[in-house]
């Protein structure tokens, strides 16, 4: 393990009289994906500054490796960050952008040729960075911040704009650094990405944190878990049910082989338990869980500060 543990506690940042954050605390673990996941406007850009030290907070902390960012002796051998992909001089070429972040850094040169290694752009480190596609820029803005070999990575939006081979790439290379032990913070506002990239979830809302645990704890805790059952005796089934206090309602999709009831808050242990007290067939047993973004919905709900036309389209995974 590599160590290097963010921890934000009480950070507050007001901007004249908005709030872009609000009292809040959470902490980021070594060794896996962190996802920072909230809706357009929530403060995730705001709160990400603030731990690089480029915003100063109203109140509260935001600290790596148990320091303000400020007074990290070499920043970039504790902390590296990808931003804004497109920060980078055009006429410079790739490696000669990197050579002037070490040499500014304190860095060893040798460093530069094995980060253009690492994120795969060693045949064209000697092309302007101003003709790089967005993949490519991205790649390029990893491989500064991985120059120091940091144990805490930061990234705002990695995949935004990026083809979805450029997704699959930068959520892979993701994976590796946190199972190298560094400690991995990225945001998104698109959930169904979240879902595949992260393990561990910090959700906010209008600068709130709104959730902080794992992807599949956020789901089981906004989601309504329910069980369907089918049986060839539904009526005595609905009226041992009902009978026994449990909430019944009908599926929402129509079985056309056999019909089918839908059990809110119970266990398919309970309900096969009932079904057999008083001898009832079943033909189906089985516990559903809500969608990911079912469940971020139900807990971000009136934090969503901009409803745009998209609003509806959600369930497709993005959120503006
Ligand atoms: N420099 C600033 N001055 C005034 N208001 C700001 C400033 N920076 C951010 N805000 C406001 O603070 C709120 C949070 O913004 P922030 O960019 O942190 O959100 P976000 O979750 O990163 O959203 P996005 O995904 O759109 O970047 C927004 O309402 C934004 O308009």
């Amino acid at each position: 393990m590599l160590g290097g543990m963010i921890e934000v506690t009480s950070l507050t940042k007001q901007f004249g009289d908005k709030k872009a954050v609000d009292n809040l605390s959470f902490t980021v673990k070594p060794g896996i994906v962190t996802g920072f996941l909230g809706p357009n406007g929530a403060g995730k850009s705001t709160t990400m500054r603030m731990i690089l030290g480029l915003d100063t907070p109203t109140s509260g902390s935001a600290l790596i490796e148990g320091k303000p960012y400020r007074e990290l002796k070499q920043p970039l051998r504790s902390v590296g960050a990808l931003l804004d992909a497109k920060w980078v001089h055009p006429n410079r070429s790739a490696r000669a952008h990197l050579q002037w972040m070490a040499a500014s850094n304190g860095l060893p040169k040798s460093r530069v040729d094995e980060v253009l290694r690492l994120v795969g752009l060693s045949d064209v480190a000697k092309q302007k960075a101003g003709g790089f596609s967005l993949g490519m820029s991205q790649r390029l803005g990893l491989a500064g911040a991985l120059l120091g070999d940091p144990k805490v990575l930061l990234f705002d939006e990695p995949v935004n704009g990026l083809d979805p081979e450029g997704i699959v790439w930068i959520r892979k290379f993701m994976h590796k650094l946190a199972s190298e032990g560094r400690t991995v913070l990225v945001s998104s506002h698109l959930l169904s990405e979240m879902a595949l990239t992260a393990e561990h979830l910090v959700v906010i809302g209008r600068g709130r944190l709104i959730s902080d645990s794992s992807v599949d704890q956020f789901v089981d805790q906004a989601s309504e878990a329910s069980v369907r059952v089918r049986s060839p005796q539904l009526d005595a089934l609905r009226s041992a049910l009902t009978s026994s206090g449990l909430t019944v309602r009908e599926p929402s999709r129509v079985d056309e082989v056999q019909p089918a009831l839908v059990v809110v808050n119970s266990t398919t242990e309970a309900i096969g338990d009932i079904a057999g007290r008083n001898g009832i067939v079943l033909h189906e047993l089985s516990s559903h869980h809500g969608s990911l973004e079912e469940a971020f919905m139900k807990l971000t709900g009136d934090d969503v500060q901009y409803h745009g036309e998209g609003a509806n389209d959600v369930m497709g995974g993005a959120l503006r």
